[in-house]
């Protein structure tokens, strides 16, 4: 395995130092450190350090739809994106709602070698929020799931989402929610606002994402267990989650990139680009989960990588489908939301893009690791003084269904390393390490 020397390296934008990483960990930490002989030597000196980068939310798309992303191409992106984890969501097709299918997952992502996949399971069977899934069996399996979600499909039954919070204590699991009362938001294409109004779209109303976590918080205090609240996206629910927090309830919650930089007004357009559920809301929603976000009332930024074939998103509003990519744009869009507006550090990035989502998910014996000599080297180098125009078509993802297609964003993933072997190097990923690595 290569051995590499960061030199001059800003670990979580503190002072420079150099990293040695040998033997898939950080082997020694020190200023003009003696270079192996065999070690590759990298000049890092405008670079900033985190641990890799964790997405709690990623949508991988197989087994089912392969056309939009492959386990294999979705997490060369997220590589690509900084990342050395994911956790897939369960909504493929057949749902991830077994052991079987779960270790599935598992094994294929562990075949790609781009970053530790952590499959979801399903809360439901087939996400169709009447009958539990089995949800010990897949805790169980080798795939060890810890996170349960529907996601894109909310549990709205107040008894089934009960018995889930319940059940996932006796693993120390977490049920993560995609808080959405389906009966408030039936047909619904956009935020519901003077905008939704003016296009003549059905609005989807903050109300409906609002009522659901209040419902989840108080059911999570009453029977003790731990809630994760999806993609959360109005002013209102921060204020719950703020107050849930407040009393003690064991509650997280996760903001996307876009829900921190784009809003409801792209809509005008009606370019299917942006939409999304939930909806790109109100510019007093975005201020809100950035404040959120930055008070810790928000615990992560997850991407919610949500990929579509182009055919379901080049066609009319109301006919294409939701969601929007995000592995590659994360870090860069953080980094503007937050770090550029002077409201974030980078040691903040690390909590919110890595400690604090690898917690959560209880992958954190392996990922989200303080940069210390002994840990694992997983780590994300950035450039931030770095700018790029978005080109989905050059983005390793298969789908090209971003939203800051043509923007210019701040900063660059420079390198990745997955257990001290590089995935990225030069901000282009190592296909052929990686392969010898399988
Ligand atoms: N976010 C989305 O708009 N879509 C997601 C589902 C989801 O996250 O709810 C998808 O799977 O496409
Ligand atoms: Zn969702
Ligand atoms: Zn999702």
């Amino acid at each position: 395995m290569t051995t590499y020397l960061l030199r001059d390296v800003s670990p979580l934008g503190a002072e420079r130092t150099d990293l040695l990483l040998a033997d898939g960990v950080v082997a020694q930490i020190g200023t003009g450190l003696d270079a192996p002989q065999d070690a590759v030597v990298v000049d890092a000196s405008a670079l900033v350090a985190l641990p890799g980068l964790v997405d709690l939310h990623t949508h991988l798309r197989e087994p089912g739809r392969e056309d939009a992303e492959t386990i294999a191409t979705g997490t060369r992106a997220a590589a690509v994106g900084g990342f050395t984890a994911v956790h897939a969501m369960a909504n493929t097709t057949p749902t991830q709602d077994t052991a079987g299918v779960v270790e599935q997952v598992w094994h294929l992502g562990r075949r790609a070698g781009w970053v530790d996949v952590f499959p979801v399971g399903a809360v439901t069977v087939g996400l169709e929020g009447e009958r539990l899934a089995e949800l010990g069996a897949m805790a169980d399996s080798a795939a060890r799931v810890r996170v349960f979600s529907d996601d894109g499909k909310c549990v709205h039954d107040p008894v089934v989402m009960r018995r889930a919070l319940e059940y996932v204590k006796a693993f120390d699991g977490v049920v993560a929610q995609h808080a959405q009362e389906p009966r408030l938001t039936a047909g619904s294409q956009m935020h519901e606002g003077v905008v939704s109004a003016e296009l003549g779209l059905a609005g989807w109303p903050a109300v409906a994402e609002e009522a659901v976590i209040a419902r989840d918080v108080l059911l999570a205090e009453h029977v003790g267990s731990r809630l994760h609240v999806c993609h959360l996206s109005t002013a209102g629910s921060v204020e719950i989650v703020r107050w849930a927090k407040s009393r003690g309830i064991d509650v997280t919650a996760e903001v996307t990139p876009h829900h921190l930089m784009l809003t409801d007004e792209l809509a005008r357009g009606y370019d299917p680009i942006y939409k999304v559920n939930p909806p790109l809301r109100t510019q007093a929603d975005v201020e809100a989960v950035r404040e959120g976000l930055a008070d810790g009332t928000i615990d992560i930024v997850a991407t919610d990588h949500a990929p579509h074939p182009r055919e379901d998103k080049d066609c009319e509003w109301a006919a294409a489908a939701f969601g929007m990519t995000g592995l590659e744009t994360a870090l860069s869009v953080v980094q503007e939301a937050m770090v550029d507006t002077g409201r974030m550090t980078w040691a903040d990035v690390a909590r919110v893009l890595s400690t604090a989502p690898a917690r959560i998910g209880r992958v954190d014996d392996r990922h989200g690791r303080p940069i210390a000599v002994g840990e694992p080297a997983n780590l994300t180098l950035v450039d931030p003084a770095a700018r790029r125009v978005v080109r989905p078509e050059a983005q390793a993802t298969k789908s090209v269904n971003s939203p800051f297609r043509g923007r210019e964003l701040p900063g660059a993933v420079v390198a990745t390393f997955l257990r001290g072997r590089a995935t990225v190097l030069d901000g282009v990923p190592c296909d052929d390490d990686v392969a010898v690595a399988r």
